[in-house]
């Protein structure tokens, strides 16, 4: 079991400062919180800051991890695609980051396990470069999860996907997060799947913290019409799962 935490939490490019005073009680293993907001608004500076790619002020507490810094992985939002490589043979390699050579057989059963899972087993021996965006995510996020991290930051991780594999992939990853115990963080701009994939929600604009809490109290008519200037409404459909209504910019 892990546990995160923030203590005023900023980062900065050169002198530009884009992050600053994020605060953040403890995130629990199992959860999935998702972080929204505008465009350049510093989600991904801060999945950079929580994983250590970048410095910066405040304090971004791991409680007790045998596994240390490699706990932590960040999925960014472009991956550069090692053309080269099979997929089978980038997950691999991911699988392997910070560990021996040796391979075993269990380690290759959990990568089918993960490709079946995300349905890209038929795409094992194609080169990455021939792949499709969307295709291309999905080897991402397989990199990412073959690593079973205990704090997993993704960053806009459906964005090249269609409906059905952004559905599938939310459920998939809120499934592990249970099961493993992961913490789950998730950079989103589809608040509708905030809404029903993320139990919590953290708000970021003009590199600040605007909200968080439990996902219903923060994404409110306030909150949209404050943070994104749009006139909103949140209504709940006849299946009992909430979703955004957008009447208008404000
Ligand atoms: N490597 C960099 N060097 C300088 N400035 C940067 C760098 N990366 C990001 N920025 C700036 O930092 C700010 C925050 O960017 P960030 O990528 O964290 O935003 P974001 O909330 O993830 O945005 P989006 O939703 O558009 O992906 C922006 O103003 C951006 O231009």
């Amino acid at each position: 079991m892990v546990a995160l935490a923030l203590q005023g939490v900023g980062a900065s490019y050169g002198k530009t400062s884009v992050l600053a005073d994020v605060t953040l009680a403890e995130l629990r293993s199992g959860t999935v919180t998702a972080v929204i907001g505008p465009n350049a608004a510093g989600k991904s500076t801060l999945f950079k800051r929580i994983a250590g790619l970048i410095k910066g002020p405040g304090l971004v507490e791991l409680s007790d991890t045998a596994r240390g810094p490699q706990a932590i992985c960040y999925m960014p939002q472009d991956t550069g695609a090692n053309a080269v490589l099979t997929v089978y043979e980038s997950v691999l390699l991911s699988a392997k980051q910070g560990s021996s050579w040796r391979v075993s057989d269990a380690e290759l059963a959990q990568i089918d396990g993960l490709l079946k899972a995300l349905r890209i087993d038929n795409l094992a021996f194609r080169g990455l470069g021939e792949l499709s965006g969307g295709q291309r995510q999905l080897v991402s996020l397989a990199q990412a999860l073959v690593r079973r991290p205990e704090v997993l930051l993704m960053d806009e991780p459906t964005s090249a996907l269609d409906l059905h594999r952004q559905i599938e992939v939310l459920g998939l990853v809120g499934d592990l997060a249970k099961r493993d115990g992961m913490i789950v963080m998730i950079a989103i701009h589809e608040l509708n799947h905030a809404l029903r994939y993320c139990e919590n929600t953290i708000v970021i604009a003009h590199g600040k913290m605007a909200a968080s809490g439990a996902t219903a109290s923060v994404i409110t008519t306030e909150m949209l019409r404050n943070i994104y200037r749009i006139d909103a409404r949140v209504e709940t459909c006849s299946r009992g799962t909430p979703f955004v209504v957008v009447d208008g910019p404000v």
